[in-house]
């Protein structure tokens, strides 16, 4: 062990010979004719060489260097020793270096790959043949070999590094911290591919009995370090899923403070919360529960009457909403105090009344399209695999719910009981929520047992709402703003996630003058507890289906 590769002080490495061979193309015409400017001698595979010499810069073609034709439908083009030890020689060992120049093979300083498109095959209509033929040997091997070898040779994965790499070579070549990095996103780039692939053959390639393949892989890019987690004295940092849909953590933020790891949790459960209805909704949360839940005719009355459901705890909360924010509404978020609003976007004029307060952080996020069927949990030595629970899972349409209790529902009654039910679901088990007029007016979440979330809903019902914006509809207790204390589960709807072990806590929402009840129905008292409803003259309907969100 002797010699530094050829190199500056700053352990640069001259690049004085490059090996091409990517099947994206983008970018390739800018970067090769900078590396043939550069005095770079190119060597390159099939397509990629065709590419360059149409572009009138000079490459020899890896045949040519191997001697061998690539063959087999492009499965062997770079796997052949001439490739490889000219990657793998460590420059640093004289015993390499001369092993090179007894078999005279010249060595690489750089290769440039970029792998076929796994992925974007499966997720397309190909048949498992057409998918195998997509898994790159050849690229991952000379990728994985320059990383290795990154002490002599850089590696570039990613056209969005081409214009770095023409000025590191620029500069005298690649320092030995630019080929460690590179080298990481290098490794990174085929483990991604790796985890692909194999999810692939695990999964619908392979299959499984009980539908759950033997492996599941996942691969995480780093977003960014946040401030501090759950408390500040907890590291913590965002990762963004490199195979799914961007999601919450893709999000662009237009105003505002660094998003906190609390934040990002509380705008997705008010995402959550917002997209589980088509007609304009907003929700207001805290700490991962809703404040206040609400349709409108358009997005700022969602909001106005997601808000007067709780507006004290409204003040410091995170607003999502599933149409783009109006200046209407923006004036009104603007009246108090918020962390975060999330919208698919944001109307002419509404984003610049935002910006205008200045501890506000806002966000475009498009509505959640493609997003992974599964979601995991993270439990100690494993994870928790569950499929979505869906706002359509068999139970959510009204036209499904058995009558047990009381006279049928107006269709105006079965809106406000059909939006409690959605509703329902984004507040922590167990969650009561008391609707009116397609707005919560009181939720009760988050209890260890069912009678305390009904009275928690009903006492939040009958005393935290209270105007607090100009225009702020108290949604169903509008006769009471100014006057006594509101009671606004007096005619109200009411929504329970899981079934009443028991009467009593449907008892306390009879008591408060609840007139209609919707509940999944399965407990072994259903009877005592229909009866209770009978007893009330309230209708009670049932799903079937339970939205238990821990
Ligand atoms: N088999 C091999 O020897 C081989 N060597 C390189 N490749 C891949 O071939 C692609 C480039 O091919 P072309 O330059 O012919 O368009 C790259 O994605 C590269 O990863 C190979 N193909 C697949 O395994």
């Amino acid at each position: 062990m002797t010699s530094q590769p050829a190199g500056t002080a700053s352990n640069r490495v001259p690049v004085r010979r490059a090996l091409v061979s990517v099947y994206d193309k983008c970018g390739l015409e800018d970067l090769v004719r900078g590396l043939h400017e550069a005095g770079v001698e190119l060597v390159s595979t099939g397509g990629s060489a065709r590419l360059i010499t149409e572009v009138g810069v000079p490459v020899t073609k890896v045949e040519d260097l191997t001697g061998f034709p690539e063959c087999l439908d492009g499965r062997v083009k770079t796997l052949h020793p001439r490739v490889h030890a000219g990657i793998l020689a460590d420059r640093r060992l004289e015993t390499h270096v001369n092993q090179l120049a007894d078999l005279g093979i010249e060595p690489f300083d750089l290769v440039v790959s970029n792998l076929y498109p796994f992925t974007e095959t499966v997720d397309s209509d190909a048949t498992p043949d057409e998918c195998v033929e997509q898994i790159d040997i050849g690229g991952p091997s000379m990728v994985r070999a320059a990383a290795k070898n990154h002490p002599s040779v850089a590696i570039v994965t990613s056209p969005a590094r081409y214009a770095d790499a023409l000025d590191a070579v620029a500069a005298g070549g690649f320092t030995l911290d630019q080929r460690k990095q590179l080298a990481a996103e290098a490794f990174a780039h085929t483990a991604a591919y790796d985890v692909a692939v194999a999810n692939w053959f695990a999964g619908s390639y392979v299959g499984a009995e009980d539908g759950w393949p033997d492996f599941v892989g996942e691969t995480w890019d780093k977003g960014e370090a946040l401030r501090y987690g759950e408390n500040p004295h907890q590291a913590a940092a965002l990762y963004r899923d490199t195979a799914g849909p961007a999601g919450l953590a893709g999000a662009e933020q237009l105003h505002g403070k660094a998003m906190s790891y609390n934040n990002y949790v509380d705008t997705d459960a008010a995402r959550r919360a917002a997209y589980t209805f088509d007609e304009p909704a907003a929700a207001v949360i805290k700490h991962a529960n809703p404040c206040g839940i609400a349709v409108g005719a358009d997005i700022a009355e969602a909001h106005r009457k997601a808000h007067a459901c709780d507006p004290v705890s409204a003040f410091g909360g995170v607003i999502a909403t599933n149409r783009p924010v109006t200046v209407e509404m923006a004036n009104q978020v603007a009246g108090v105090f918020t962390e975060v609003v999330v919208a698919p976007d944001y109307e002419d004029g509404a984003l610049e009344v935002l910006q205008a307060k200045k501890n506000i952080r806002v966000l475009r996020c498009p509505a959640p399209t493609g997003e992974r069927p599964a979601e995991i949990r993270q439990i100690s030595g494993g994870i928790l695999v569950q499929m979505r629970d869906h706002v359509d899972a068999d139970g959510d349409d009204p036209s499904t719910w058995t009558l047990a209790a009381g006279e049928a529902a107006s269709p105006e009654l079965l809106a406000d009981l059909a939006f409690a039910w959605k509703a329902c679901r984004s507040a922590k088990s167990n969650a009561i929520l008391v609707a009116h007029d397609g707005a919560s007016v009181g939720i009760g979440m988050g209890q260890v047992n069912r009678v305390d979330s009904c009275r928690l809903a009903v006492e939040r019902a009958n005393t935290l709402g209270v105007e607090v914006a100009s225009d702020v509809d108290g949604a169903g207790g509008a006769e009471n703003v100014g006057g006594a204390a509101p009671r606004r589960t007096h005619g109200a709807v009411a929504a329970s996630d899981a079934f009443f072990p028991f009467p009593d806590g449907l008892q306390v929402l009879l008591d408060a003058g609840v007139t209609a009840v919707v509940q999944p129905g399965g407990s072994m008292r259903d009877d005592a507890v229909v009866e209770a409803a009978q007893a009330a003259g309230v209708t009670m309907y049932l799903t079937g289906t339970r939205h238990f969100f821990h």
